[in-house]
């Protein structure tokens, strides 16, 4: 490429970004300039850290709430305030077993990682350690260890999640015999007590909680206004906010997920050196859905991008959304030209895919049959269709359907003509 080619780029690029005028504004990742709404969930929180004026506090909060409820923000914000609090936050996100997340809180505290060998009570003594003369060195009357996404170390089946929060709990009780007065707090999105823990460390941690409720449409638009009033030059319309902040309420209340749909809507609109408008924000959800279930699905295995591909195919072709493990499986089974898994294996499969946020389940009564499971494709089924075998589902279910809705409004049965139209029915073979 020549220097002048390259230039032109670079002038092309300049220009797009002249769109905004302060693009970090809507960087979920830097805070907020100020914290909108949530008065009670702080006032929870400064209760909680303020008993150690009297020289007593619990040893664990666990704060609970979906993503994007502002959580780790306001833990920090009402730290980051006090002046005599200490707060080490800690995200355990990569922590892959509980020694891990272990070693992750030592690096953050400055130290270096043990190994496993040398083990947890050798890994405690090191965090007390470093505590006592961080304490000591900055003249800080509470230490907070913020433990962000704590369920994590549940994950790991070899490890024992219980005991580690015992430990926990342990070491709080000795650094207060040692003159330091400390407490965690563990933010995750169920609450703690939620999770395989012992009868000997739930009664120690007792209901210590804080929940975080999804945004209503009116904070999540509020917390949009703040951040555009920065990020922008001009005004933006309050239609522009008002439907982001809709679609984020309807799908999930989460704040971080409404800013991204806005600077994703303003890239949209500024690559086509317009203004932004409503339409950029349709167009932006596509976007980030298609994005995210990209990522989820090329994870998968194939059995289960199979079963997202059965869901999306129901969905799309009957125009119904929830859908029973015995109907999903049956068509599955229809489906596969390989040996099926197990119906016990299929229901865990679908289980797995509720945990990726890719589908969602309710449970409903059967009356004297018990209980049954229904599920829902969370995201668009044309999106999911079109990741993981667009050509496959544009000839066996797009094309199908068009012929049959056609058929429909002719005003013709369904059986008399076309019966192969009645469902999608060619193997999936790849
Ligand atoms: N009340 C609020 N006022 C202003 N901004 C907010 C508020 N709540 C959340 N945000 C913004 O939304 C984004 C997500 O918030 P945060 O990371 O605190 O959520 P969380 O509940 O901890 O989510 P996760 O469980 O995914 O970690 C951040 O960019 C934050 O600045």
């Amino acid at each position: 490429m020549s220097d002048h080619e390259l230039d032109n780029i670079v002038k092309k690029v300049r220009k797009e970004k002249k769109a905004f005028s302060n693009k970090a504004a809507l960087d979920t990742s830097n805070p907020p300039l100020e914290i909108v709404s949530r008065t009670d969930e702080i006032k929870e929180i400064v209760d909680y850290i303020m008993d150690y004026e009297q020289g007593q506090v619990v040893p664990l909060v666990s704060i609970y709430g979906r993503s994007g409820t502002g959580k780790s923000t306001l833990l920090k914000h009402v730290c980051n305030h006090l002046p005599k609090v200490k707060l080490c936050f800690v995200n355990l996100r990569k922590a892959k077993t509980v020694f891990g997340g272990v070693n992750i809180i030592l690096n953050e505290l400055g130290q270096q990682s043990l190994t496993s060998a040398q083990g947890m009570n050798v890994a405690m003594e090191k965090i007390q350690e470093t505590l006592l003369n961080m304490m000591d060195l900055q003249k800080k009357k509470l230490f907070i260890l913020a433990l962000d996404e704590f369920d994590v170390l549940f994950y790991d089946k070899r490890g024992n999640p219980s005991d580690f929060v015992y430990k926990l709990v342990e070491l709080i009780a000795d650094l207060k015999q040692k003159g330091c007065l400390a407490m965690i707090f563990t933010i995750s999105n169920n609450v703690l007590s939620d999770y395989d823990l012992d009868e000997r460390i739930r009664s120690r941690i007792g209901n210590s909680e804080i929940f975080f409720k999804p945004y209503s449409k009116d904070e999540m638009l509020m917390i949009l206004q703040q951040r555009a009033k920065v990020a922008f030059d001009k005004k933006i319309n309050d239609e522009i906010l008002e439907e982001c902040a809709k679609i984020s309420f309807l799908e999930h209340g989460d704040a971080r997920r409404a800013v991204d749909l806005l600077r994703v809507s303003a890239e949209i609109a500024a690559k086509e050196k317009k203004e932004l408008a409503v339409g950029h924000v349709k167009v932006a959800l596509q976007k980030i859905q298609k994005d995210r279930v990209e990522e989820v699905i090329e994870s998968l295995s194939q059995h289960s991008k199979l079963i997202c591909l059965v869901m999306a195919a129901k969905t799309f072709f009957h125009d119904k959304d929830w859908h029973t493990t015995m109907s999903l499986y049956e068509k599955y089974k229809e489906y596969l030209d390989a040996e099926p898994v197990s119906y016990r294996r299929f229901s865990e499969l679908l289980k797995d895919l509720e945990n990726t946020g890719l589908l969602t389940s309710k449970t409903s009564s059967k009356g004297q049959r018990g209980y049954s499971s229904e599920f829902q494709l969370v995201m668009d089924p044309q999106i999911v269709g079109d990741i993981i075998d667009k050509d496959w589902w544009n000839k066996h279910v797009v094309e199908p359907k068009i012929a049959l809705d056609r058929l429909n409004d002719a005003g013709i049965k369904k059986n008399s003509l076309l019966t192969g139209l009645t469902d999608w029915n060619m193997p999936y073979l790849s």
